[in-house]
């Protein structure tokens, strides 16, 4: 979960450290119902990994890559320190200047829910 109270759920992690899940965003472009986009990426395999991935928006052209760390916080618990690209779609190459936002995200871990 992120500050913007979106969530993910990531699948099972390979053992070559991909991965791929969706994304349930809180903000939307458009006041459409809020979707599941899907996402893709990868993790290092070690303790604190740094991690990578790309959500395709499903309502929306855009496309955003995150990229960041994992790490243990104060009170042990997971928390993914993002940054992100958030690319717009353009109709117009005079206009992709102004495509693609820049920010960042940290996402908490949600308490598992129970099967
Ligand atoms: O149609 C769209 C297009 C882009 C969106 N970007 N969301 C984000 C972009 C950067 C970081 C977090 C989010 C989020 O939704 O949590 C959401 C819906």
């Amino acid at each position: 979960m992120n500050n913007l109270g979106s969530n993910m759920t990531i699948s099972a992690v390979s053992r070559n450290g991909l991965f791929s899940g969706v994304y349930l965003t809180a903000v939307s472009a458009t006041n459409k119902t809020i979707m599941e986009s899907p996402l893709i990426g990868y993790q290092q395999l070690k303790g604190s990994p740094t991690i990578g991935f790309t959500v395709k928006w499903t309502f929306s052209d855009s496309i955003t890559v995150f990229t960041g760390q994992c790490f243990i916080n104060g009170k042990g618990r997971p928390v993914l320190l993002m940054s992100w690209l958030l690319r717009s779609d353009s109709d117009n190459i005079k206009d992709d200047w102004k495509q693609t936002r820049v920010g960042f995200n940290n996402f908490e871990k949600l308490p598992t829910i129970p099967i």
